[in-house]
């Protein structure tokens, strides 16, 4: 309409947040999203597979840690295997529905036993664009659950909006089945070249390391985390959504000795508020409501 400005979309980014099934991070994950300035809803997955809830009312899609189907056939697999085969009363998988929410342009997110969903599943790495298994996730090398805080170096290649102005982050791991193994010389190369391969496990000067314990499960390319090709998709083993404020890290009483005007906030926080803030800055402008003066005019 004549006289009236553009201006910014306000509507809150939308984040749901399944669960169910034996995932049990979900409220810290919504926790995440709040802090950020984001609506986060919690869903059972069957709410969505019966169609009561849409993907698509939603910015972001998210699948949270835990322990799916008790890790029964392998971590993900069983969750993967409904999303990928189950068809609702419309005849449509969920996968069916993912891969259109990704088309729209929208984001999803896995940590940990969600990250392992996204890779049985093969939206992650989807290098084919066909979402078929590529790489999987194993056993970690030290055949032990290992329950620790690692350190995160980014991959500056990576064009991954979740991950944009991070270098480096300190989050805790738990899992069992952590290991990335890529097979094939080509999958690998293609993953490096394309910068895929998104977070490596660093040492405590910020080299990437195959080293135990700053490595936790002896991961290909040290890689704790993946994007597939268009950055949309994100998946990571670390828990981000466990590092919310500096309270949550074992040392940061000694650490705020040490530096009393150090910031309050966990590392992971500053994914989420890159994801929500990139979701707010891609809403189109509205028009502003009429001012008294323009009606007067
Ligand atoms: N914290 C998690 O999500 C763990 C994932 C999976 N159950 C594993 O142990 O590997």
């Amino acid at each position: 309409m004549e006289g009236q400005q553009p201006t910014i979309n306000n509507q809150p980014v939308q984040a749901l947040i399944l669960t169910g099934f034996g995932i049990n991070c979900e409220e810290e994950f919504a926790a995440a999203y709040r802090l950020a300035g984001a609506e986060a809803t919690i869903v059972h997955l069957n709410e969505v597979m019966h169609g009561h809830v849409s993907i698509h009312d939603y910015d972001i899609l998210n699948f949270p840690g835990g322990f799916s189907f008790g890790d029964d056939l392998g971590s993900g697999v069983v969750l993967a295997n409904k999303l990928r085969y189950r068809k609702n009363a419309a005849g449509r998988t969920l996968l069916d529905d993912i891969k259109q929410f990704v088309a729209n342009g929208k984001f999803v997110m896995g940590i940990c036993n969600g990250f392992q969903v996204l890779v049985k599943l093969g939206l992650l790495p989807n290098l084919s664009g066909a979402v078929t298994p590529e790489v999987t996730l194993t056993h970690n090398a030290s055949g032990r659950y290992e329950d620790r805080w690692v350190r995160l170096k980014v991959n500056p290649k990576s064009n991954s909006p979740f991950l944009k102005g991070i270098d480096s982050m300190e989050v805790p791991v738990r899992h069992g089945e952590g290991r990335l193994i890529i097979k094939g010389e080509e999958t690998l190369a293609e993953i490096e070249a394309r910068g895929l391969n998104c977070l490596a496990y660093t040492d405590y000067d910020g080299s990437p390391t195959d080293v135990y314990p700053h490595n936790p499960n002896g991961a290909d390319l040290n890689c704790a985390g993946l994007t597939d090709t268009t950055g949309q998709v994100f998946g990571l083993m670390p828990h981000p959504e466990a590092f919310l404020s500096l309270y949550n890290h074992p040392d940061w009483a000694r650490r705020k000795r040490q530096t009393p005007n150090l910031s309050e906030e966990g590392d992971g926080l500053k994914l989420f508020r890159n994801i929500v803030a990139h979701v707010q800055s891609q809403r189109p402008a509205v028009a502003a409501p009429q001012t008294a003066s323009q009606f007067s005019a």
